[in-house]
């Protein structure tokens, strides 16, 4: 049996005295695309944030590649490929597209030149016609997808995206899915944390999850649909 790219398991989170997440485990395979479904404050950016040490204080075990990343630089955890494109997008308005995007591999190190700003442009289609345009002068759709795009030139083996389409309007949503869908073409592996159903259903295969800082459920999405319980225990507002 192979390892899978992505081992965590017994994971707590705690901000200050809060304790926020309770020994979670979450496993994503090389070239899987993960959903992690939850509320508001269920705890998602949390955990995101947990995995790649930017954030919460934490324990238990997060192996990334066969390897412990306990007591690795967040830095170092980006080097290794596990990539988070945070909520707040984080744009630089006086620099260019393309110049946004590079930032990526200078988060990474350098590490993997594998991505060619050519190979981003054949991704994100929408991107291309505007490369030279201030980051300053982009919609809120074109700067979530100049955030994603940016986490992929860094050579993400595993990126993890933290509500890719909140807030966006459906026709960006859409845009957004068939991205993906060409990313997961070039092997990428994906953890996405969302509260659209649609949109993730459209690009993952499996879903976890997490109420309260637990994770209440994983499986397909054909097991998710066998509870439809999930959904107003766990989603509804
Ligand atoms: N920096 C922080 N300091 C203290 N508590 C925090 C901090 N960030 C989040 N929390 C708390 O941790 C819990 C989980 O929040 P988290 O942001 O992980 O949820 P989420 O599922 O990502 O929700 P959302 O969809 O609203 O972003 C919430 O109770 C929240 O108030």
């Amino acid at each position: 049996m192979t390892e899978p790219l992505l081992n965590v398991s017994g994971l707590d989170a705690w901000y200050g005295g809060s304790h926020i997440l309770h020994s979670v485990a979450l496993n994503v395979d090389e070239g899987e695309s993960i959903a992690l479904l939850g509320r508001n404050g269920a705890g998602k950016s949390t955990l995101l944030k947990a995995l790649l040490d930017a954030g919460p204080r934490s324990s238990g075990l997060i192996e990334f590649g066969g390897q412990s990343l306990t007591g690795m630089s967040t830095e170092n955890r980006a080097r290794a490929g596990l990539m988070l494109v945070p909520e707040d997008r984080r744009i630089y308005p006086d620099i260019t597209v393309t110049e946004n995007i590079a930032l990526g591999r200078i988060a990474a190190r350098g590490r993997g030149a594998s991505v060619s700003m050519e190979d981003i442009w054949q991704s994100f289609p929408l991107l291309e016609p505007l490369k030279d345009r201030g980051g300053g002068q982009l919609s809120g759709g074109q700067q979530q997808l100049v955030a994603v795009a940016r986490g992929v030139f860094g050579c993400a083996r595993l990126l993890c995206l933290d509500e890719p389409v909140e807030g966006l309007a459906p026709v960006v949503v859409d845009e957004m899915a068939r991205d993906i869908a060409r990313l997961r073409k070039m092997g990428l592996s994906l953890l996405i944390a969302e509260q659209n159903l649609a949109f993730v259903r459209a690009c993952t295969e499996r879903v976890f999850l997490i109420d309260s800082g637990v994770i209440v459920f994983s499986g397909n999405w054909q097991d998710f649909d066998a509870d439809p319980t999930l959904k107003d225990r766990y989603l509804a507002v």
